[in-house]
């Protein structure tokens, strides 16, 4: 018989092998029928996930086995029991030691595993007071680390950035659990009956910043809800919902979408032409176009056409008026909803999706329209991947132009978000996932 600690501990040892948290989690819930198991289910995976580093920090303070020696049910197992004794107050310590101690012994047949597992526990538990981590004041980066369970190498990018301050802001929202959020869809219902769907099911909702994208404050399951079903919703965020907005795509232009699967941006773009016009829509992997044709057709889209495409190769004598690059990147503006990318990508990372860009950018540059407009944004926050990159392809092509985002923002959103003519969105400054956005035109040559 497995008990929940166990199927939890089952669920993040497929994290620790790269799979991707919100997947998973869905197919785990499935499976558990009572809300409160299913809430209890989500806070700890997710919270083990997010406090990993801090959580091994404290094992090796009690343990004198060395973590990599030990079997991943124990290291698991106490993580998932330390969270619970340091994290949530509502589990009186005896069950949450109870209950990981015989998740571990349900999937490790070891005496001694077992009564290790105990043993450290209870102690967290009796000395928990006697827990420090090192003053922020001494080392703001090892403090930061610790502390709020980040990659030292990630923390001295943001301090490098954006200073101590800044960086300690968007490392705390990087813990903050991301809402969730439903873009209305225009093409299948109307904002009225979208609200008064809302509201039907039980909603608490608050619209945000952007125009159509609402906060759900109580949703549990938002794909299996009535509007979403029938296509009034998209659950996108809020800051990538500014990418369609941006580019401004006018009834019956020809739009490219150079990395498009699910389908965010480019259905908002449809939405946005009222179905009339042509989007391309290229992507690498033929298994997300599926994801972006379910989501066509659910959201009611028919001016797309799909095209499993490499874009750093893709060959086109067509010219466009409006071209999207939502590129692929690190990622690091989307650890709120992905806490995993924490622990999942390397700082090597940053120098290889910044190449990938370069060459996805520099290969479609010329299939915009003379005053076409390309949008390049990605929803990280390296200097390499956003501002650097820029920098670059505007010193190589003469001629492109970067347009000013400020104004156009501060239309969309009332928000006067500083930008140096890029935009970016920092998580913890603005109550949203991060992003970088810079608009570029193409001039016109006589
Ligand atoms: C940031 S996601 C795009 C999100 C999408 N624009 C949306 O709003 O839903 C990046 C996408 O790029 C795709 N991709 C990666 N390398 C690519 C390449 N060389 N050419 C085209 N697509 C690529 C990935 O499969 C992934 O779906």
């Amino acid at each position: 018989m497995e008990n929940l600690r166990s199927q939890i501990i089952k669920a993040l040892a497929r994290i620790e092998k790269g799979s991707y948290s919100t997947l998973l989690l869905g197919s785990y819930l499935k499976e558990i029928s009572d809300q409160r198991d299913k809430n209890l289910f989500t806070e700890i995976f997710y919270g083990v996930i997010r406090h990993k580093l801090y959580l091994d920090y404290i094992i090796k303070h009690f343990s004198n086995r060395s973590l990599e020696k030990m079997d991943k049910e124990v290291l698991l197992g106490l993580r998932v029991g330390i969270y619970q004794l340091l994290f949530l107050d509502k589990i009186p310590a005896r069950a949450a030691i109870y209950e990981s101690v015989e998740a571990v012994k349900l999937l490790l047949n070891k005496k001694g595993a077992v009564a290790f597992v105990n043993g450290i526990l209870r102690n967290v538990n009796r000395k928990k007071a006697e827990l420090l981590v090192i003053d922020r004041e001494k080392s703001p980066l090892r403090h930061f680390s610790i502390h709020y369970s980040y990659p030292e190498w990630m923390v001295k990018r943001f301090i490098e950035q954006y200073g101590i301050e800044t960086a300690e802001k968007i490392i705390k929202a990087g813990n903050k659990r991301a809402e969730v959020i439903y873009r209305h869809n225009s093409l299948k219902m109307s904002k009225e009956e979208f609200l008064a769907s809302l509201e039907k099911e039980g909603f608490k909702f608050k619209e945000s910043f952007v125009p159509g994208f609402y906060n759900l404050l109580n949703a549990s399951n938002p794909v299996d809800t009535e509007v979403f079903k029938k296509g009034g919703a998209y659950i996108q965020g809020t800051s990538a919902g500014l990418a369609s907005l941006l580019l401004e795509p006018k009834k019956n232009m020809d739009v490219l979408d150079l990395a498009a699967a699910p389908g965010g941006k480019t259905t908002h773009l449809a939405m946005l032409m009222e179905n009339t016009g042509q989007i391309k829509a290229l992507d690498i992997n033929p298994t997300r176009l599926k994801l972006i044709r379910e989501n066509l057709q659910r959201l009611g889209v028919s001016n797309v056409s799909l095209e499993a495409a490499d874009a750093a190769e893709y060959q086109s004598e067509k010219k466009y008026d409006r071209i999207l690059a939502d590129l692929p990147c690190s990622g690091l503006g989307l650890i709120s909803a992905k806490p995993e990318i924490k622990w999942q990508k390397k700082e090597e990372d940053i120098k290889k999706m910044a190449e990938l860009q370069y060459r996805i950018l520099t290969n479609n540059i010329d299939k915009l329209k003379n005053e076409g407009l390309l949008l390049y944004s990605t929803c990280t926050l390296t200097r390499e991947e956003n501002q650097l990159l820029i920098d670059k392809i505007l010193a190589e092509n003469s001629s492109l132009e970067l347009l000013d985002l400020s104004e156009k923002v501060k239309k969309i959103t009332g928000l006067e978000i500083k930008s140096n003519a890029y935009l970016e969105i920092l998580p913890g400054l603005v109550d949203s996932e991060g992003f970088f956005y810079a608009l570029l035109k193409k001039r016109s040559v006589n």
